[in-house]
């Protein structure tokens, strides 16, 4: 028997239920999510839309307890709104019928009433003007809505962002999650809706509006009723129409994937070249002749298909090209011109009425006009609707995710102020791991206590798994089979928070926040992030001594997160707002680099003071320090002195805390371990104090010597 496989599970090679195609380089995979009949009657689909919608109504109504709260705004909003797109045009049709029966009495020879048609005359262009003042104003203070709003959902991401762990933000899932909430290019979802709602609501409106102001026009008018259907008929046809299959696209599930090494490969030269992160190398490397020969080559052999990347505006297009170049849309170009058809027809008929009609015709466009607008603006706004919702929800339930790395719930440790003077116990029972999406073990069933207070020194090759145990230690990942003990206690019963504020960690592979130095040291321990002098001392245990030489000390920036704009700025100009501009002639729109440039050993420098400073300042609350060693940037004789010194210092603050050091050195700090663990390929090989390993003449002892031996020499 088959186990029908549940219907959340997106399998791409699911044939029955996902449709492969193929746009340009890509391989694009559909799975509709409510499969649906190829027609439905009218307005079917979009039953099932709205029912849909009404589930999740619950965000739109969270959207607008947002926008509520602050009354007055959102009044005053709404109101402008409404008069804007509903009061002054259906204000304004109304006089057109007025008008029209004033035309309607001067053909019967009946005297129009002087007074009554000079207020029309002068009325319907007044009103005009006052119209698009009302909407000038409305733009203008709707400016205030949408910051708001903007604001509110910002700062939301902020918090959505910044509690995931490592392995669920790297996840594709909510990747694509943070994607849609974030908003595709300039629009985001909470504005999508919220002007998608404002659409319909006044769309709602000046529909009814327009149709009763036509109802009284035709009310004692047989002809002109005729001509008002004939107008009228086209839209609803169209309207209805669109309404049975608009939500056929945005009820899809879809994974696009591009194995085209070409355009990979050109993408990968875009990125290279992309900000500055690259630009030494790429000058350094004289890589400029290669990237341009290269790219001239894909591009002409990718053609256009090398600018498109599937994202998700890439889909929505597609799926929208798709649906508009069905064959329904061939007929809408003829009910365009029915109603002239008509028109044609009925005066042919009816001679004796033609002022009338062509009178009427023109009322009646301005009206139908109006309500077609509306029609096809609503057809499409419940499309953007129920695609503006979908991503207002994963804008709202992206702070639920749950993060891989689940929570303990047990307090730690029981007794800070003994784990901080005696340090920590940590065992590894049968340990191995893979990184997330790799299929090679990192560590293979490692096992291993460290005492408490003990000095721990881990060696071993490039690779060996190293820095992956102690990204273990600190929970950036849980292990994929065995166990991590910490005091005796399953790692994963412990209260994260807990347990790594009781760490201070420096990781190989650390990163420098686009945050000032000061505050880059300072949240070594967060507590004290403000705090100059702590922030001075922990800068001078980590021998910082080049915050002088930076424009502004502590303040300044390596990468600062704005950069200053300018444009236009007159020939000979060098420096702005105390930053030098390198340009020679006019240029536009161009951004002023603020960052300050430190050498590779200054930036380690920085991540130390951030280690140190959260041993200094947390030192009550530390029992473990993590030392991945931060081996890259500097030369060898550099390092070993660099290294010697930071091993000095750190077993002068460490006092009887644990502390694991992961090294490629063998020296001072393997002499005073309490035990080393050498390692290869994700396996321990060797382990005991520095005096046992060179007993056994093993792997430990031969790299040792070969490193004393280079180091003499
Ligand atoms: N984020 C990651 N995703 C996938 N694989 C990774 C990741 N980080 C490390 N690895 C792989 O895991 C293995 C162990 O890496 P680890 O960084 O622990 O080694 P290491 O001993 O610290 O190396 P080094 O001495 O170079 O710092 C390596 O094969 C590495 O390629």
């Amino acid at each position: 028997m088959t186990v029908a496989k549940p219907q959340t599970v997106f399998d791409t090679d699911d044939k029955a239920r996902v449709v492969h195609e193929r746009v340009g380089l890509w391989d694009l995979y559909i799975q509709e999510t409510a499969p649906e009949s190829s027609w439905s009657w009218p307005g079917v689909s979009t039953w099932r839309r709205v029912q849909e919608l009404w589930k999740n109504f619950a965000y739109i109504r969270a959207l607008f307890t947002i926008l509520a709260s602050e009354p007055w705004e959102f009044g005053v909003n709404v109101l402008l709104m409404l008069l804007g797109n509903v009061g002054f045009p259906t204000f304004s049709l109304w006089l057109s019928t007025q008008l029209l029966e004033v035309m309607t009495a001067a053909i019967d020879n009946r005297l129009p009433e002087q007074k009554w048609f000079i207020f029309l005359l002068v009325c319907k262009p007044v009103m005009n003007v006052l119209e698009s003042i009302v909407r000038n104003i409305h733009s203008y203070q709707d400016e205030a809505v949408v910051k708001r709003l903007q604001r509110y959902f910002t700062r939301r991401m902020i918090t959505a962002r910044s509690r995931l762990d490592v392995p669920t933000f790297s996840d594709a899932t909510v990747a694509g999650q943070l994607q849609a909430a974030d908003g595709e290019g300039s629009t985001q979802p909470h504005e999508a809706l919220r002007t998608t709602i404002y659409y319909a609501v006044s769309g709602i409106l000046s529909l009814t509006g327009s149709l009763i102001v036509l109802t009284i026009v035709v009310w004692n008018n047989a002809v002109v009723f005729k001509l008002v259907l004939a107008g009228f008929i086209p839209p609803i046809i169209s309207t209805l129409d669109t309404l049975t299959w608009w939500n056929a696209s945005s009820s899809a599930i879809w994974a696009a994937t591009c194995k085209d090494k070409r355009y990979i490969k050109w993408r990968g030269l875009n990125a290279t070249v992309l900000g500055e992160k690259h630009k030494q190398e790429i000058v350094a490397g004289n890589l400029d002749p290669y990237i341009n020969h290269e790219s001239d080559r894909l591009v002409e052999e990718l053609g256009n298909n090398a600018v498109t990347d599937f994202n998700r505006a890439e889909y929505r297009e597609w799926a929208w090209k798709r649906d508009r170049f069905s064959f329904r849309n061939l007929y809408r170009g003829f009910l365009d011109d029915l109603p002239k058809l008509i028109l044609a027809f009925l005066v042919v008929n009816a001679p004796s009425e033609m002022p009338l009609l062509l009178a009427s015709y023109t009322v009646i466009e301005q009206a139908t006009n109006t309500v077609i607008s509306e029609l096809w603006s609503m057809a499409g706004l419940g499309k953007n609707l129920a695609n503006s919702l979908n991503d207002l929800k994963a804008l709202f339930e992206i702070v639920t995710v749950g993060n891989k790395v689940v929570d303990g719930h047990v307090p730690y440790p029981e007794n800070a102020q003994d784990t901080a003077s005696n340090g920590i116990e940590i065992e590894f029972r049968g340990v191995s791991f893979k990184y997330p999406g790799t299929e090679v073990y990192a560590l293979r069933d490692v096992s291993f206590t460290i005492q408490r207070g003990q000095l721990a020194v881990i060696v071993g090759f490039n690779g060996s798994g190293k820095s992956t145990i102690l990204k273990l230690i600190t929970r950036i990942f849980d292990p994929s089979e065995g166990q991590i003990f910490i005091d005796g206690r399953d790692i994963k019963t412990l209260k994260l928070f807990d347990l790594r504020e009781t760490i201070a960690c420096l990781f190989q592979d650390y990163s420098i926040l686009p945050l000032s130095i000061g505050l880059n040291i300072g949240l070594g321990w967060p507590a004290c992030a403000e705090d100059g002098d702590a922030v001075k001392r922990a800068a001078k245990l980590a021998e910082i001594d080049f915050q002088e030489r930076l424009g502004e000390g502590f303040d300044s920036y390596l990468e600062h997160p704005v950069q200053d704009h300018y444009a236009n700025l007159p020939e000979g100009t060098t420096t702005i707002f105390g930053q030098k501009v390198d340009f020679k002639g006019v240029r536009h729109r161009m951004s002023a680099s603020r960052n300050t440039s430190l050498s590779g050993g200054q930036t380690q420098k920085i991540a130390v003071a951030r280690a140190l400073m959260r041993t200094t300042c947390g030192n009550d609350h530390v029992g473990l320090m993590l030392f991945d060693e931060p081996s890259a940037h500097m030369d060898p004789v550099v390092l070993l002195i660099r290294h010697e010194a930071l091993f000095q210092t750190l077993r002068e603050l460490r006092g009887n805390k644990t502390m694991i050091f992961s090294s490629h050195r063998y020296g001072n700090l393997t002499r005073h371990a309490g035990v080393i663990f050498y390692m290869k390929d994700g396996r321990i090989l060797e382990r005991g104090t520095h005096g046992e390993l060179m007993a056994a003449g093993g792997g430990y002892a031969e790299m040792w010597k070969l490193q004393a031996a280079a180091f003499v020499s």
